[in-house]
C-alpha cells in the first residue's frame, strides 16, 4: 500500500462507522476516500482508489461486500458479526484466487476486550464452572455477540486441553432459554438494555471461590485504535485473519 493509506468505510453512518470515519481522517497514515452506506453503488469504492476497506455493516449484506473486495483487491478489515465456520470457508475459497489480498474479521476491536478474552482463556483451566454473560444496546441484531460466541469458544478449548468434563449443573427443568445459550459447551447469556453499549463478564467458580472479569466499552472510540491498527497491517497479512490479537502480537 502506499505510505498513506486509502480507506472506504462501509457502514459510513452507522454507529461505529461514524467513529470509525472519525478515526482515519484524524490519523496522519490514512485518507478517507469514500463513505459508502446502504442504497450506495459499492462500484464507488474502486473509483476512489481505496486500498483497504472497513466494514461496520449488518451480518446480513457483509458477506456481498466482501466479495466484491476481494474480486477487486481490496483489502478488509471487518469489525460486523455474524461469522460461522461456513462463512469463513466462503471467504477463503474467494481469498485464494486473488492471493495478494488480505481480510481481517475480528469479533471485538477494543484492547481491553481482546485482554478480557485472553485472560478468560488463561484462567479456563482452573475453575470447574464458567459461563458468559454479555450485555449491549438494544438495537443490536444478533445474540449472543460475536466476543461471546468466541470467549465461549476459547473456554471450551482451554478446558479441552486441560480435560476438564462439563461444567456441573443440576437444572432438570428449566423454562426455554433461562440457562442461556450453549456455545460448545459454555453457556452464554445476553442482556440487551438501553443506555448500555457492549460489556461482557466472565463469571468462573470452584471451590469456595469465583472469579469475576469484566470488560465495558462506554464509547464506540474504544473499537478505533485496534481498526486503524488493522488497517496498518492488513497489507502485510494476505489471506484470512481471524482476530486482531494475531496483528498485536498477542497470539
Ligand atoms: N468487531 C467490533 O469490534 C465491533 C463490531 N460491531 C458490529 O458491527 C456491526 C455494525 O454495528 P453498528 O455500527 O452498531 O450498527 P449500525 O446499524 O449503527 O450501523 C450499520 C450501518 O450500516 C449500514 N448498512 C446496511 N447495509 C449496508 C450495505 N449493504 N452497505 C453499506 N452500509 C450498509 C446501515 O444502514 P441502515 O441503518 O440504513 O440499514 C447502518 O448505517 C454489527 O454487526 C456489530 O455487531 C459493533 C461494534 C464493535
Ligand atoms: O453490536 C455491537 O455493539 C458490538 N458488537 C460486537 C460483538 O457482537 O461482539 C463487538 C462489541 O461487543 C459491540
Amino acid at each position: 500500500m502506499t505510505e498513506t493509506i486509502k480507506v472506504g468505510v462501509l457502514g459510513a453512518l452507522g454507529k461505529v462507522g461514524s467513529e470509525v470515519c472519525r478515526a482515519v481522517e484524524q490519523a496522519p497514515d490514512t485518507e478517507l476516500v469514500a463513505r459508502i452506506d446502504a442504497g450506495d453503488d459499492l462500484g464507488g469504492l474502486v473509483g476512489s482508489g481505496a486500498e483497504a476497506v472497513v466494514d461496520f455493516t449488518h451480518p446480513d449484506v457483509v458477506m456481498d461486500n466482501l466479495e466484491f473486495c476481494v474480486r477487486h483487491g481490496i483489502h478488509a478489515v471487518v469489525g460486523t458479526t455474524g461469522f460461522d465456520a461456513a462463512r469463513l470457508d466462503t471467504l477463503r475459497g474467494w481469498l485464494a484466487d486473488s492471493p495478494t489480498t488480505g481480510v481481517l474479521v475480528a469479533p471485538n476491536f477494543s484492547i481491553g476486550a481482546l485482554l478480557m478474552m485472553r485472560f478468560a482463556a488463561e484462567a479456563a483451566r482452573w475453575f470447574e464452572s464458567a459461563e458468559v454473560v454479555e450485555l449491549h444496546h438494544p438495537d443490536k441484531a444478533d445474540a449472543p455477540s460475536g466476543t461471546a460466541r468466541r470467549t465461549a469458544e476459547l473456554i471450551a478449548a482451554a478446558r479441552r486441553d486441560a480435560g476438564l468434563g462439563p461444567a456441573p449443573d443440576a437444572t432438570s427443568t428449566a423454562l426455554e432459554g433461562a440457562r442461556g445459550a450453549d456455545v460448545d459447551g459454555i453457556r452464554v447469556h445476553g442482556l440487551r438494555i438501553r443506555g448500555m453499549v457492549a460489556h461482557q463478564e466472565v463469571v468462573l467458580g470452584g471451590l469456595g471461590e469465583t472469579l469475576t472479569i469484566r470488560h465495558d466499552s462506554m464509547d464506540r472510540a474504544s473499537f478505533t485504535p485496534g481498526v486503524l491498527a488493522g488497517l496498518r497491517a492488513i497489507a502485510d497479512h494476505p489471506g484470512l485473519t481471524v482476530g486482531l490479537d494475531h496483528f498485536l502480537g498477542l497470539d
